[in-house]
């Protein structure tokens, strides 16, 4: 007699579609109005949680992103406290860049600090394409939270090209992104071949996770709302498109950037189904912006837990009510939560939300 082993990771790999029909989350994405609005919180694995802290005694940053245990267990530990409608995978926009061999540091309270900054042709040539096994680690720990999450779809993300370059072209984070812009600007042909080779790079990495089974993708471009609009059309745009266009029709492609108030229709013609939008602009202002084919996420002010329960409660009815506006409504902070958060109150939102 024979027996046919299955085995349980290849069996999850593939994508759910029970739940694209099923699934607030992904409804909200498609445009689709569910009983309860869907939330989840940009940074809600790690930062404010004491269990991460525990976890991550004594492990850097970087090693706990390339442990499959690690990603799964920190990606879990916000859905068992919060019930949020979406899990997001465990990483860091930095970790395909280090696995292509770059010299990078997470060095805490300031950020990802690259050793060798790219400035010039030579430092560009030396960013190669990244293929699957630069990254076993990723497509590993997706198919393991696929066997934990059950009926919790998981996001799967990547930095977008700008923000990838403007860390490493400054070699670490900054303020008014000078020397990125005074590459963008001096010689548009190099810096239009680093965002080429960084939109491969970013399409590769999402790649992985969508293969492995992610159920939506977030594009994270923090940092490009220091743009103006036309910069951002001109240097910006093409090469975000090509990563976004990669995914069209897959699986949702959320699109998201702090300050981006003036180029909130931009973001969604690359190729967004759901623009992310930080607090600064009111979500039916910014549905407005978006157009009537994409659904919004977002945007409570990150700093309105610490109101007083009542103000809060108000900000997100208030949030609520405006992202009606958009076909469809993610609920989400405008930016990711603060380590200063108490996590009791996430919890709290999450029932404010879901109570409508
Ligand atoms: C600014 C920064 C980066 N990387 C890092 C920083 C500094 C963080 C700090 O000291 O507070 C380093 C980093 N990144 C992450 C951690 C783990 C601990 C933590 O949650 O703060 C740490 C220490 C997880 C992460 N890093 C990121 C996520 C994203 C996914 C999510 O929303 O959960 C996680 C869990 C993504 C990331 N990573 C980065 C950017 C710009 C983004 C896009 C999101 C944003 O604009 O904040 C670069």
């Amino acid at each position: 007699m024979s027996v046919v082993h299955i085995d349980a990771g290849a069996a999850v790999g593939a994508r759910r579609p029970d739940l694209a029909a099923t699934a607030a989350f992904l409804r909200a994405c498609r445009g689709e109005r569910p009983a309860t609005t869907p939330v989840w919180f940009m940074r809600q694995a790690g930062r404010v949680l004491p269990e991460y802290r525990r976890l991550r005694a004594g492990i850097p940053m970087l090693d706990s992103c390339r442990d499959p245990e690690l990603i799964t267990e920190i990606t879990m530990q916000p859905v068992r406290r919060f019930r949020p409608d979406a899990a997001i995978f465990f990483s860091d926009i930095v970790v395909p860049l280090v696995a292509l061999g770059l010299d990078i540091d997470i060095v805490a309270g300031v950020g990802p600090v690259v050793a060798e900054p790219v400035r010039d042709a030579a430092g560009v040539a030396r960013l190669r394409e990244l293929v699957a096994d630069d990254v076993p680690y990723i497509a590993d720990g997706v198919r393991s939270l696929l066997r934990e999450l059950g009926d919790t779809p998981l996001i799967g993300f990547a930095g977008a090209p700008f923000t990838l370059a403007s860390y490493l072209v400054e070699g670490g984070p900054s303020r008014n992104h000078l020397r990125t812009k005074e590459l963008m600007y001096s010689e548009p042909k190099l810096w239009h071949d680093l965002l080429d080779r960084l939109a491969g790079i970013t399409t590769a990495f999402l790649r992985v996770q969508v293969d492995a089974g992610v159920d939506a993708i977030q594009l994270f471009d923090s940092w490009a709302g220091a743009l103006s609009e036309a910069d951002y059309r001109r240097y910006v745009a093409p090469h975000s498109a090509k990563v976004l266009g990669a995914f069209a029709g897959q699986v949702p492609r959320i699109h998201f950037g702090v300050n981006t108030g003036e180029l909130l229709a931009a973001m969604g013609e690359v190729g967004a189904d759901v623009v992310g939008v930080d607090w600064r602009v009111p979500l039916d202002a910014a549905a407005r912006r978006v157009g009537p084919h994409r659904a919004v996420q977002g945007n409570l002010d990150p700093a309105a837990v610490f109101a007083p329960h009542d103000v809060l409660d108000a900000k997100i009815r208030d949030v609520l009510a405006r992202g009606t506006a958009a076909p469809g409504h993610v609920f989400n902070l405008g930016h990711g939560v603060l380590p200063e958060t108490d996590p009791g109150v996430l919890a709290h939102i999450v029932d404010v939300v879901h109570a409508g």
